[in-house]
């Protein structure tokens, strides 16, 4: 099965999305997190790694990384099974290098999150930052 993995960036209760550009195949005109498909001999951490340095630029801090939830979903038939990872350290600015993939990309308040490509994805975020506020 192909194997997608995907990060949120969380900072001072904003998260970066991505928007879909118009010529994606699924979900086109979607905000998402960024992300892509898992190679062959990569971990789920080092795929992310990749995809965050070559989608947005930046290489996340070692320890910074937590899973959120995994998902198989049906985006064109064909099974897919998408994994979520919370991110809250990196270095560097996020860019958007990447603009075949998102037209563009923006941070949101945790608060007025807009919808997902995936409303497991976005609940499992919004459960995880609430749980972390709670444990401080
Ligand atoms: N990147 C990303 N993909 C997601 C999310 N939610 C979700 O269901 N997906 C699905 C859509 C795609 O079927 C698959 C991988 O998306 P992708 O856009 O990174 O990969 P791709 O280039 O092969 O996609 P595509 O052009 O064929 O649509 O995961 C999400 O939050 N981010």
């Amino acid at each position: 099965m192909v194997r997608v993995v995907v990060g949120a960036l969380v900072r001072e209760d904003r998260v970066l999305l991505g928007h879909r550009s118009a010529r994606k195949r699924a979900f086109p005109g979607v905000w998402d997190l960024p992300g892509g498909v898992v190679e062959d001999g990569e971990s789920e951490r080092q795929a992310l790694a990749r995809e965050l340095r070559e989608e947005l630029g930046v290489r996340i801090a070692s320890g910074a990384t937590s899973h959120l939830c995994r998902v198989v979903v049906r985006p064109a038939g064909e099974p897919v099974e998408l994994s979520a990872w919370l991110v809250t350290g990196w270095q560097g600015t996020p860019a958007n290098l990447a603009p075949d993939e998102h037209d563009e990309i923006e941070w949101f308040d945790l608060v007025a999150l807009p919808p997902l490509a995936n409303g497991l994805v976005r609940r499992s975020l919004l459960r995880a930052v609430r749980d972390d506020r709670a444990d401080d």
